[in-house]
C-alpha cells in the first residue's frame, strides 16, 4: 500500500489561539491539507450524521426527480454520473460520481429546485450549510492571524455575507461502487478512470466530511508524481466521536498568498480490488475499519466549498510573510499560475473547463 500522507491533526479549541493559528498556517504551507479534530464543538456530530442521511436519501431519489434539478451555469443542482470532468486534459471519461450542489438559502429556503425526497429537510440543509460557513469564518480568521495579515480580519471580511453573493457551495457527493455500473454505462477500465479527476479546489478553502471505512482520497505530493492516500481516521483520532473534518486550501487562498498556502492537487480513486473484499459482511459505512476498502457500496462525502464575495480581488494580501515568499505556486497545479482578477471570473473559468457539455449546450442555444 502506498505511503499515506502525513497531514497534521489540529484541535481548534486549544487555549492558545495564536499557537493554533500558527500550526494551521504551517500545515497549509507544507501540505495544503489539515485535519480538524472533531470535538463536536464547531459542528455537532449529529448534524454531520444528519447531513449524510439526507444525502443518501437525495441520491436514492428517482432519476427523473434528480434530472429535474440538473446543474445549471449558476453551479447549483444535480450533476449526473460522468457529467463533470475535473481533469479534462487526462481523463477519458468524466468522474464516476453523482453530486448535488446547494447554493445560498434565504430564510431557510433553497433558491433552486430540490428533489421531493428531501424537500421537507430544507431548513436542516440550510442549518448545516450555516455551521460550515461559521467554521470557515473561524478558519479564515485563524489564517489571517497566523500569516500576520494587516488587518488580520482581511480574509474573514472578504467572506462576510454582507459583501454580496458568493460562489459558496455545499456539495453532497455519491460515488457508486464499480460493481453497480451496468453494462450500458461507462466502465472504469484504465488508471485515469477515477471517481474524481486530479484537481485543485476553486474556492478559498474546502471542508470535507467523510465516513469511516470509505477512503479513496489521495493528494499529489511535492514531487508532482506520487499520490498519497489521505486516511479518514488518522492516528490519534480513532476514539473521537467522528472522523476529523479535512480542511484544504483552494486556489483563491493560494492566489492571495502568492502560492505560500498550497492549493494541493487531489483526486478520488476506486478501491483497488482485493481478494474477498466484495464479500465484506459489514453492516454499514460507519462500522468498517480504515483500510478495509470493500467495493460493496457507494462512497459518500460532503464538501463545503467556501468562496469570498464574487467581486473579491485576488492580488497578494498585505503580510510580511507573503511578501517574503518567493517560491511560486504549488507544483502540479496549472490554474494557480494564471492571473485572475476577481473570485467570480476565476470560478467561471474553472466551471467552463470541467463542465464542457453544459457550457457548450448553453452557447448553442
Ligand atoms: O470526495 C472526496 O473525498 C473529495 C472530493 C473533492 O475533492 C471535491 O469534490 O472537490
Ligand atoms: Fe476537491
Amino acid at each position: 500500500m502506498a505511503q499515506v500522507a502525513k497531514i497534521p491533526v489540529i484541535d481548534l479549541s486549544g487555549d492558545d489561539q495564536t499557537q493554533v493559528a500558527k500550526d494551521l498556517v504551517e500545515a497549509a504551507i507544507e501540505h495544503g491539507f489539515v485535519y480538524i479534530k472533531n470535538t463536536g464543538k464547531d459542528i455537532p456530530v449529529e448534524a454531520i450524521d444528519g447531513a449524510f442521511e439526507m444525502s443518501k436519501r437525495l441520491f436514492d431519489a428517482p432519476l427523473s426527480d434528480k434530472q429535474a434539478c440538473t446543474i445549471q451555469q449558476n453551479n447549483r443542482g444535480w450533476s449526473a454520473m460522468n457529467y463533470e470532468t475535473l481533469d479534462p486534459a487526462n481523463q477519458r471519461v468524466g468522474d464516476f460520481k453523482e453530486a448535488f450542489n446547494f447554493g445560498e438559502f434565504i430564510d431557510n429556503k433553497a433558491q433552486q429546485p430540490i428533489p421531493p425526497t428531501i424537500a421537507a429537510d430544507e431548513p436542516r440543509v440550510s442549518a448545516f450549510r450555516d455551521l460550515c460557513y461559521n467554521l470557515s469564518l473561524k478558519l479564515n480568521t485563524l489564517l489571517g492571524i497566523g500569516l500576520e495579515v494587516t488587518p488580520a480580519s482581511f480574509f474573514t471580511t472578504a467572506h462576510a455575507r454582507a459583501r454580496g453573493p458568493s460562489g459558496t457551495i455545499l456539495r453532497f457527493l455519491c460515488y457508486p461502487p464499480r460493481a453497480s455500473l451496468t453494462s450500458g454505462e461507462q466502465q472504469p477500465t484504465t488508471e485515469t478512470d477515477v471517481r474524481a479527476g486530479a484537481h485543485s479546489d476553486y474556492g478559498s478553502l474546502t471542508l470535507l466530511f467523510r465516513l469511516r471505512g470509505q477512503p479513496g482520497l489521495e493528494i499529489l505530493l511535492r514531487d508532482g508524481k506520487t499520490w498519497a492516500p489521505v486516511p479518514v481516521t488518522p492516528p490519534g483520532t480513532e476514539h473521537d466521536p467522528a472522523p476529523p473534518i479535512l480542511m484544504n486550501i483552494g486556489d483563491l487562498l493560494a492566489y492571495w498568498t502568492g502560492g505560500l498556502l498550497r492549493s494541493t492537487v487531489h483526486r478520488v480513486v476506486f478501491p483497488s480490488p482485493s481478494p474477498g473484499s466484495s464479500s465484506s459482511s459489514s453492516s454499514g459505512a460507519g462500522g468498517l475499519l480504515e483500510g478495509e476498502e470493500a467495493d460493496h457500496g457507494p462512497r459518500y462525502s460532503i464538501a463545503y466549498f467556501c468562496h469570498p464575495f464574487g467581486g473579491a480581488e485576488l492580488g497578494p494580501v498585505p503580510s510580511e510573510r507573503v511578501r517574503g515568499y518567493k517560491g511560486g505556486v504549488a507544483e502540479g497545479n496549472p490554474y494557480a499560475e494564471r492571473r485572475v482578477m476577481t473570485a467570480d471570473e476565476h470560478l467561471r473559468m474553472r466551471l467552463k473547463a470541467s463542465y464542457a457539455q453544459l457550457y457548450k449546450e448553453k452557447e448553442m442555444e
